[in-house]
């Protein structure tokens, strides 16, 4: 494996949970733990962002919101990586052509909070995202009607697993996704900054 990238090992399933991480928070492990206990997943990779490409304001320096995000995250099965930075790359379906050509025989999933799954459809290429990857969404406080109401969400109706089939996710022939309801934690980045708890 390329020096400073993840080691992996062909067959296994790894999440892929990319996010600014400006600062990581509970949420974030929340989403994670869920992700390893219900998409039949091995591990699961943090992609800490070297920036949104939708964000205007640019993000802590990726070094600080690196060891934050080591911090909050402890757990045998996730790693956090700054692996998009050294890619170079900044668009989702950019990084997981990047990460499955250097992974041969690995399972990515992509995981992310509903607030993306409803924001999706303005991404760069996103039919490309559910092309290449399963794509695991884990409900988040907000608008209840997310999953149902998303652009993606209609058009990828038909590729959609059951709750019940939510442990096939990691090893699933794409397109296939999954959204999962149950305990949800109130907590994002934007509100720990207008406490002030992290400046950027
Ligand atoms: N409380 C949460 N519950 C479920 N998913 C979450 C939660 N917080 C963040 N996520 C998801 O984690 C991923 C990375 O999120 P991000 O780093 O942008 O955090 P954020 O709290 O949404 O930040 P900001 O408020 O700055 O937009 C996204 O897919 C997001 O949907
Ligand atoms: O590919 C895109 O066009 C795209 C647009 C917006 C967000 N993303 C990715 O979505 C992930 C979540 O972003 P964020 O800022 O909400 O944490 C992160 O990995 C971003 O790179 C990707």
């Amino acid at each position: 494996m390329k020096a400073g990238f993840p080691a992996a090992r062909a067959g296994q399933k790894i999440g892929l949970l990319g996010g600014s991480f400006d600062p990581a928070h509970d949420g974030h492990v929340h989403l994670t733990r869920a992700a390893l206990r219900s998409f039949g997943l091995d591990r699961v990779w943090w992609l800490v962002s070297p920036g949104n490409p939708l964000k205007s304001e640019g993000p802590a320096p990726l070094a600080r919101r690196l060891r934050a995000a080591r911090e909050v995250m402890q757990h045998p099965r996730v790693t956090v990586t700054d692996a998009e930075a050294r890619l170079g790359t900044r668009h989702t379906a950019a990084t997981l052509e990047a990460l499955i050509r250097l992974y041969p025989g690995v399972r990515f999933t992509w995981l992310m909070g509903a607030d993306n799954l409803a924001q999706i459809h303005r991404w760069e290429r996103w039919p490309s995202i559910f092309a290449q990857v399963p794509v695991g969404v884990i409900a988040r406080p907000g608008d209840p009607l997310w999953a149902r109401t998303a652009r993606a969400a209609r058009l990828m109706r038909n590729d959609r697993l059951r709750r019940a089939e939510a442990q096939l996710l990691g090893g699933a022939i794409p397109p296939a996704w999954c959204y999962l309801r149950g305990p949800q934690v109130n907590l994002s980045s934007t509100d720990i900054r207008a406490r002030g708890d992290w400046v950027r």
